[in-house]
């Protein structure tokens, strides 16, 4: 499922109806039916829909919606924010087939006592105000409107955008409607990964107003959101006949005096995740407190560290932010180019230095930084990484040509050509020392075990994700979740995924 900015929507839009020939009033009656259909079952008898209605096209899907609403016999009033007249275009052509069925619209600025006393009984509100046409701040007169929407009680339903909020998820104070649901139509917008626009949608459904694929082929959006069925397509199948040799021979250099709970969890999920062999590089004081608790893997003193037989590596979980540790990354870059290879953590501290090395890989490195680490390598802020998370991701990807798992909320997995995914997976319960570390561990099995190093990345961050959904779902709260955890919830949910992948 592609994921678009305001232009690459205008875009989409303008190709189909221009080269298509569906035409823009098909689309808008496609965009409103999918909104109706989806809140029809919403709506029990007798209670009150509020349909507001903005200048653009926003207000034209809203038309339709209340025309439909309308023909079920639904209680619904109909709200313009701009006189009749000055609605143009296809908007103007919804609002004549609505008042031709014999709707009938308010006008908030002629009645304002009248809006208000509805707006205390709405039960729903259909925020048709303003979509992907915004820009600046909301007219002094929608403002006025939208903080009264925010303070109803009414259950707000944005349609492709809560009002105020723009697509790209540019920064913003002004007031946006604060919706329950959003339906967005055709492709979800960027808005929707980005702090603060993110906090404005409620739950998401996303909407098919008809675009043809096609369309899609031609215009080569280069950003997407994984879904389930695309990580099930993906996810390596085990040859009957393989042996340990054929799932990878990784190797791990992890873990300090401080820190060697990190190794483990790498270890651990990495073994969990399918890789065949597995060795640690661990300073020799904590070699025995692993080996004791994982006695699945081998290990390689760090001053006898090599990588003879080895097919991919990750560095940097725990491993410490002393000089010599900076000499293991630079080895990892200049000895292991022709293989997979992942950074993190510490790892990534140490990279800071030697980032000229990466473009010199003919394998490119998998770098899995959070937003702190990612504006310590570009000596920026967090706030601006996480502002301008799809653009620094791209430039920094291509600029060092890596796959770059940026994350977050929304992990974002950049590859070197540029092309983006978006992880949908995953929640707040993460948000806990160890919780990389284990991704460390699955992004390289899975390294070593798919065929294409995006599938394999942007699948390990996937499950990643679900482990902790899993948990959330089965037993445990936000708060109680461990490193430990999400590491015993992966054999639940690859053994899901893979009983999905045989039906
Ligand atoms: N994506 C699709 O394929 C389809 C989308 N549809 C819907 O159309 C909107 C986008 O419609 P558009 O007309 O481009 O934009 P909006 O309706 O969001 O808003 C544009 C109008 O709002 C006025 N405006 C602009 N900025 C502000 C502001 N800051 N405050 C108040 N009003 C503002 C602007 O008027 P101006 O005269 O001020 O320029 C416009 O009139 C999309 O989101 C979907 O909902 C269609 O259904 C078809 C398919
Ligand atoms: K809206």
């Amino acid at each position: 499922m592609h994921v678009v900015s305001r232009e690459e929507m205008r875009d989409i839009d303008r190709h189909t109806i221009a080269h298509i020939g569906l035409g823009g009033p098909v689309l808008m009656e496609n965009a409103g039916r999918a909104v109706y259909t989806a809140i029809e079952p919403l709506i029990t008898a007798n209670e009150k829909v509020m349909v507001m209605i903005g200048k653009g096209n926003n207000g034209g899907d809203g038309f339709v919606i209340a025309r439909l609403l309308l023909d079920s016999q639904a209680c619904v009033d109909t709200w313009l924010m701009t006189p009749p007249e000055c609605i143009t275009g296809d908007a103007a052509y919804h609002m004549n087939v609505f008042l031709a069925c014999g709707g009938h619209v308010h006008l908030v600025k002629q009645e304002q006592e009248n809006f208000a006393s509805q707006m205390n009984q709405a039960d729903m509100i259909v925020d048709a105000l303003l979509g992907t046409g915004i820009h600046g701040e909301p007219y002094p007169e929608y403002v006025e409107v939208i903080n009264q929407i925010n303070k109803s009680k009414a259950h707000v339903v944005a349609v492709d955008l809560p009002s105020g909020v723009p697509a790209n998820g540019e920064m913003f104070t002004h007031p946006a409607v604060f919706a329950d649901r959003t339906m967005t139509l055709a492709c979800p917008k960027l808005a929707q990964f980005v702090q603060p626009a993110a906090r404005y949608f409620g739950a998401v459904q996303i909407l098919s107003i008809g675009i043809p694929q096609a369309v899609f082929r031609t215009l080569e959006i280069q950003r997407e959101l994984r879904l389930r069925t695309e990580v099930i397509r993906s996810l390596p199948i085990r040859d009957p006949f393989s042996h340990k040799g054929s799932h990878g021979k990784g190797l791990l250099i992890a873990g300090s005096v401080q820190m060697p709970g990190a190794a483990f969890f790498s270890a651990k999920a990495a073994l969990r995740s399918g890789i065949g062999l597995l060795k640690v590089s661990v300073p020799d004081q904590i070699s025995a407190i692993i080996a004791g608790r994982l006695p699945e893997t081998m290990f390689m003193p760090r001053e006898e560290m090599n990588f003879e037989g080895v097919t991919g590596v990750a560095v940097g979980p725990g491993l410490g932010r002393a000089t010599k540790e900076a000499t293991l990354v630079r080895r990892v870059l200049e000895s292991c180019g022709s293989m997979p290879c992942v950074i993190d953590a510490d790892g990534l501290f140490h990279l800071k230095g030697l980032l000229n090395l990466l473009p010199k890989r003919s394998v490119p490195a998998v770098l899995s930084p959070h937003p702190g680490e990612m504006a310590y390598l570009l000596e920026t802020s967090v706030s601006e990484v996480e502002q301008h998370r799809f653009s620094i991701s791209q430039a920094f990807a291509k600029k060092y040509k890596v796959y770059l798992v940026l994350k977050g909320k929304y992990t974002l997995v950049t590859a070197p050509d540029g092309r983006q995914v978006i992880n949908p997976t995953g929640n707040a319960a993460m948000a806990k020392g160890g919780s990389g570390d284990v991704l460390t561990g699955i992004l390289l099995a899975f390294l070593l075990q798919h065929k294409q190093i995006m599938d394999a990345v942007c699948n390990a961050v996937y499950v990643h994700g679900a482990v902790a959904d899993y948990l959330i779902q089965n037993g445990h709260s936000k708060l109680d979740v461990l490193a430990t955890d999400l590491i015993d919830a992966l054999p639940p949910v690859l053994h899901q995924l893979y009983n999905d992948t045989t039906c």
